[in-house]
């Protein structure tokens, strides 16, 4: 079932439309990611759903209920901003209880409800600690705790992850996942990290201008990006023009294969790094960099004619800074751009 839908929202500042006629659905229990730059219209989006932003024109139904003149603290909806915003005069227990205090729940009975929500972000016993004593993740986790406390239908994560570090961030995404998945909370989030997106989300939403340039599954939107926006976004980088002819196009790289039933003409193409591979003949090309990325190294190749590429090779096979290589291109990692 949908439990937030916009209709055609959007935000002016000025003339200028920060957001941009949108339309989204989220079903219960599920996890979007909106994507994008910064200044594509995000972070207006959620506080459009929050209250916190008046629409221009459009319409915010939550359970199915139009949403205008209602108040952020009547919507039902959860909020966390990206720099956490715990009250540094209270602990742990008296952020996490504060939504609870404000629906006006009688004191005896939050205490419960703060122990269980603080064991699930885990932080058991914390209730007493000093705001000021808790790290980065500690801190991301209460402010998670405190935002969950409502039971709120709807729950909305600006940049969660932003202040921490990559160890980290990678470690709270996996647990967050597992957490909303436990609780079937509904979540809207927005970040400008792919990888953050990726991990988290059921479908992500990549925004460009305050429009929505593509929604999918993380897979879809991986596998076949809607646009040269949406794959250089992403860090596809690996992008050609070219004439397609039956199964190849012509581009500056030489031969691309396309993929069966092409149509033919003038296309962008996008080789992702995976697909560019070291040959005995092919493309000469020289080593520009190489950067060891934990599963495989990540080459900067620069050819006889065309853009820089992209490529991926296992370390025992990588070649070094200056070596002069070839490559050819699979045809399974060449996607055909549309429009
Ligand atoms: N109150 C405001 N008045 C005028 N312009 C605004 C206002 N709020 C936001 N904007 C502009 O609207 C655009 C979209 O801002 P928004 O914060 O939604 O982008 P974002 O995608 O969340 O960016 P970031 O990733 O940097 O947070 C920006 O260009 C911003 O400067």
């Amino acid at each position: 079932m949908t439990l937030l839908r916009l209709e055609g929202v959007t935000v002016r500042f000025g003339d200028r439309a920060v957001v941009d006629a949108v339309d989204l659905e989220v079903a219960e229990h599920e996890t979007v990611c909106v994507l994008g730059p910064s200044g594509s219209g995000k972070s207006t989006l959620l506080r459009v759903v929050a209250g916190l932003q008046q629409v221009s024109a459009g319409r915010v139904l939550l359970g199915g209920a139009d949403q205008a003149g209602v108040p952020v603290h009547r919507r039902g909806v959860g909020l966390m901003f990206q720099d956490h915003q715990l009250f540094p005069h209270r602990d742990v227990g008296g952020n996490v209880s504060f939504g609870l205090r404000v629906q006006g729940t009688p004191k005896g009975a939050y205490g419960g409800r703060v122990a269980e929500l603080l064991e699930l972000v885990g932080l058991p016993g914390a209730q007493r600690r000093a705001v000021s004593s808790l790290s980065g993740g500690e801190q991301q986790r209460v402010a998670l705790a405190r935002a969950l406390a409502p039971s709120p239908r709807l729950l909305m994560l600006d940049e969660p992850l932003g202040q921490l570090d990559r160890g980290l961030r990678e470690r709270l995404v996996v647990e967050l996942q597992g957490l909303f998945s436990r609780l079937g909370t509904t979540v809207l989030a927005v970040t400008h990290d792919q990888g953050e997106a990726f991990a988290l989300a059921d479908r992500v939403v990549v925004m460009r201008d305050g429009r929505i340039a593509q929604a999918g599954t993380p897979l879809e939107v991986w596998q076949r990006p809607a646009s040269e926006f949406v794959a250089r976004f992403l860090g596809f980088e690996n992008v050609v023009p070219g004439t397609v002819a039956g199964t190849a196009a012509a581009t500056a790289w030489g031969r691309v294969p396309v993929p069966a039933g092409t149509p033919e003409g003038e296309r962008r193409l996008l080789v992702r790094p995976a697909g560019v591979v070291l040959c005995e003949a092919g493309l000469g090309c020289v080593v520009e960099s190489r950067t060891f990325r934990g599963t495989h190294v990540a080459l900067r190749l620069r050819p006889a004619s065309g853009p820089v590429l992209e490529a991926e090779c296992e370390l025992a096979t990588a070649p070094a800074v200056g070596d002069r290589v070839a490559v050819a291109f699979s045809p399974s990692q060449v996607v055909v751009l549309p429009g």
